[in-house]
């Protein structure tokens, strides 16, 4: 469930007309609901009532300042991939005890800023990466705390170039060499292990590859544990998938989710972390546009739109579908005619939908892409120097530019050109 709804035949993002926000902001832009941010948040947070467990914010997943701040007084932890996410986090009040650090890729620079900052635990994904978190942290004089991140070999069958469980990706060490690099990271004196985490992928809608892979993570606690490491928490990652396509069958809620974990982890006496980050933004956040252009093709019609797969590149990057709504309420018994749906960008590639059902559009109309909360304006660029988008966040009845779009001058003279030229 998610607050934007149509209400006096126009669609609201919680009490807010959209039509009023687009008066003021400008079209494209990206609306986000507190309410709904707050909700999913809670849902993961009650669906592991009755464990000692921490959620942890996925920020990739959307990592405006605001959002952040609201999942931080929330209680939530959070996952970062980079010394840019983990500055932002903390900018966002967000202490260091609550941060986890993940990525295969952290630079020696990131460990550091991590350290010193504070941090709950890096989440490491490689033995080289051991050694360095090891010399970092001793040369600081500090022991940095760690999950070593296991590849089950997992097929999260979601799809392929965000699946992250299977021996074939980048992700991890195998789970079948566990017990070797284990016995490595404790003899490190820069390392405290504390932990084993796990992450298959993203966009999963089903809990089976989730139970197949937290199985495993079990039964090497128990290994682990008998080798006379102490494991006391599990980082389960995130993935948990999000219907975007209102007709589809609705992938497991984070309900069914924790009880799932919960069976799986049985007695095992150990901390909870999970990472979701798709499933508590995607649905709590849209895109507005504007049609710039109803176009008859040869045997199509197409809907030219100010937004452009800068803006929201999932269609054309994943051939995602995003519902795209018109925000003024179709009439009962409007026809329904198939559209393309594109974008300005000069690349055939910029299409949002082909033949989609839509009602009758014009010039100056406004329609909302749902699901677009999550990876959206996280993955915008300025191709095109089209400048990023507003984001606006709205509580009740009032909203706020959590994110200003920038003036062209502001972009033009982020270039410079030298004195030589
Ligand atoms: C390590 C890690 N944790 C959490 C997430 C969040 O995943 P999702 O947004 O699918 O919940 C990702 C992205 O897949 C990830 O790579
Ligand atoms: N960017 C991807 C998800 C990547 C998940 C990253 N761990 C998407 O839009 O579906």
């Amino acid at each position: 469930m998610d607050h934007f709804l149509y209400r006096d035949g126009t669609l609201h993002a919680e009490d807010v007309p959209l039509s009023e926000i687009a008066a003021a902001v400008g079209t494209p832009f990206y609306c986000y609901s507190v309410a709904t941010l707050t909700r999913h948040f809670r849902l993961f947070d009650e669906a592991l009532a009755g464990t000692d467990h921490l959620v942890c914010y996925a920020m990739k997943a959307n990592s405006n300042l605001a959002v952040l701040k609201l999942m931080g007084d929330l209680g939530a932890g959070i996952d970062v991939v980079s010394g840019g996410e983990y500055r932002k986090a903390r900018a966002a009040g967000v202490p260091g005890e609550r941060i986890v650090f993940s990525g295969v890729g952290k630079t020696r620079e990131e460990m550091r800023l991590a350290l010193e900052g504070g941090i709950r635990q890096f989440n490491v994904e490689s033995e080289p990466e051991m050694a360095a978190l090891d010399e970092v942290a001793r040369s600081m004089g500090v022991v940095a705390p760690i999950a070593v991140r296991v590849n089950p070999d997992v097929d999260a069958k979601t799809h392929e170039k965000i699946a992250t469980g299977k021996s074939e990706n980048k992700f991890g060490i195998p789970i079948a060499r566990a017990r070797e690099v284990y016995a490595r990271a404790a003899a490190m004196p820069g390392l405290e292990v504390l932990g084993i985490d796990v992450h298959i992928g993203s966009q999963l809608t089903e809990l089976a590859p989730f139970e197949l892979a937290y199985g495993k993570v079990a039964e090497l606690t128990r290994v682990l544990r008998a080798d006379g490491h102490d494991i006391r928490r599990l980082d389960l990652g995130g993935g948990l998938g999000i219907p975007y396509e209102r007709s589809n069958s609705a992938p497991p809620l984070p309900l069914e989710y924790g009880a799932m974990i919960k069976r799986v982890l049985g007695d095992l006496d150990v901390e909870i972390e999970i990472e979701p980050g798709r499933l508590i933004a995607g649905n709590a956040g849209l895109l507005v546009s504007r049609v710039i252009y109803v176009k008859e093709g040869e045997g199509r019609t197409f809907l030219i739109l100010d937004a452009a797969m800068n803006d929201l590149v999932r269609p054309s990057m994943y051939g995602a579908h995003h519902d795209i709504v018109p925000l003024t309420e179709p009439a009962a018994g409007t026809g329904y005619a198939p559209h393309d749906v594109v974008g300005p960008v000069c690349e055939t590639g910029d299409t949002f939908a082909r033949a989609r059902d839509l009602p009758p559009l014009a010039e100056g109309d406004l329609v909302a892409f749902r699901s677009a909360g999550a990876y959206g304006a996280v993955m915008a660029s300025e191709y095109n120097t089209r400048p990023l988008v507003p984001e606006v966040l709205v509580g009740g009845d009032h909203f706020a530019v959590i994110r200003q779009r920038p003036s062209f001058d502001e972009i033009i003279n982020r270039d410079t050109i030298p004195e030589w030229l």
